[in-house]
């Protein structure tokens, strides 16, 4: 069975609620239609109720019926959802009447649903960007205790591919932190050694890529992941995990023979941990596209809820994929 047909059985058994803000864009809504036929989540959309039925009708989807649908501009229960968040941020400088304001920002709402209880995930990014996704999580749902950076992994289907003989690669920092210190690229390689285990069902191998492997290079930028590999075992003893490796070194086991001798890693890596946002954002959309992998996320790792970004370019398919993994995630909090 594929990964993805497993971890869409999991969902179907835990009928989980996943609210889905951008609840009148034309993939979202045919998404809902299908999980919610297919029974793979509850699900909560937004947006304007006439707006939804009509699309639904044109469009022929039969079950977006079963979805509660919420409009942000039009809700009753608006004043609950402000003080929820008005206590929320408070501290920080927002007043009631821009609490107000804000939960009738679909993304806002989205987040609040989740922190009052009435939603166990969320999945938005089909039209906004990853920014404004995040902003609301980060602010409302914040990070899981003892993580302080979030991150995005994205799971890579490849098969077939001689450098890939489990068929999935865990490609992360692909979506959030765009410069992470050596102690924040230590946190992300241990998140992304999780998700690898409990999403992808992998044995982690971490390599920590750059340009240089062992010691080939000299540059500032080699030393920071050296040290986050460093930070990375003594925080997690159990972790398998090497750096710095060049991307070659990591995957191909002729290559990683020849440039790290000795390493446990090298060859072998199946979760790469990338330097930078730049680099990891790059690379997982290159292989996307040039090598015909699916990527599945971002599968964002550290937030104390699943709340999980789309890329704008994504498809059906890639919604409901993304649902399932969020329904899984939860489960799991
Ligand atoms: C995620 C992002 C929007 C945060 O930027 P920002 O709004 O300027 O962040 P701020 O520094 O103002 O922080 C806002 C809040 O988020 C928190 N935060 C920011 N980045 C965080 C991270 N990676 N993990 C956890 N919390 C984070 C801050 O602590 C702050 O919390 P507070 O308001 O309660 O103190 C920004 O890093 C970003 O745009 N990243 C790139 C996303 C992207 O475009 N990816 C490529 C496509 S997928
Ligand atoms: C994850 C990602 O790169 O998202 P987008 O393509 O929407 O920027």
């Amino acid at each position: 069975m594929t990964l993805m047909k497993t971890i869409r059985e999991n969902a179907q058994k835990l009928s989980k609620c996943i609210v889905l803000p951008e609840g009148t864009e034309e993939r979202t809504l045919k998404a809902a239609d299908y999980i919610l036929k297919e029974k793979l989540a509850r699900i909560i959309l937004l947006g304007n109720k006439t707006e939804i039925e009509r699309k639904s009708q044109e469009w022929s989807l039969q079950f977006t019926t079963n979805a509660r649908i919420i409009d942000p501009l039009n809700n009753p229960d608006k004043e609950k959802y402000a003080e929820l968040l008005y206590e929320i941020r408070k501290s920080k400088g927002l007043t009631y009447e821009e609490a107000l304001v804000l939960t009738e920002d679909p993304l806002y709402l989205a987040t609040l649903l989740i922190k009052a209880g009435e939603a166990d995930g969320e999945v938005a990014g089909a039209m906004n960007s990853t920014g404004n996704v995040l902003r609301p999580a980060f602010q409302i749902v914040k990070t899981m205790p003892g993580i302080s950076v979030v991150s995005g992994a994205f799971l890579m289907i490849l098969k077939d591919n001689p450098y890939v003989p489990e068929n999935i690669l865990v490609f992360a920092d692909c979506a959030v932190h765009p410069d992470p210190t050596a102690s924040e690229l230590a946190e992300i390689a241990i998140s992304t050694a999780r998700t690898a285990q409990s999403i992808a069902g992998l044995e982690p191998r971490v390599a920590m890529l750059s340009f240089s492997t062992k010691g080939s290079a000299k540059h500032a930028l080699c030393d920071k992941v050296i040290e986050a590999t460093r930070i990375a075992k003594e925080k997690a003893p159990w972790l398998q995990i090497d750096g710095e490796l060049q991307a070659d070194a990591a995957i191909v086991e002729s290559v990683g023979i020849h440039k790290a001798p000795g390493s446990l890693i090298a060859g072998k890596a199946n979760v790469l941990v990338f330097p930078s946002l730049e680099t990891g954002n790059i690379a997982y959309k290159l292989v996307q596209r040039l090598a015909g992998a699916e990527a599945i996320g971002p599968v964002l790792q550290g937030m104390a809820a699943p709340i999980n970004d789309l890329s704008r370019g994504c498809s059906v398919s890639d919604i409901v994929n993304l649902v399932a993994i969020t329904a899984t995630q939860s489960a799991g909090m």
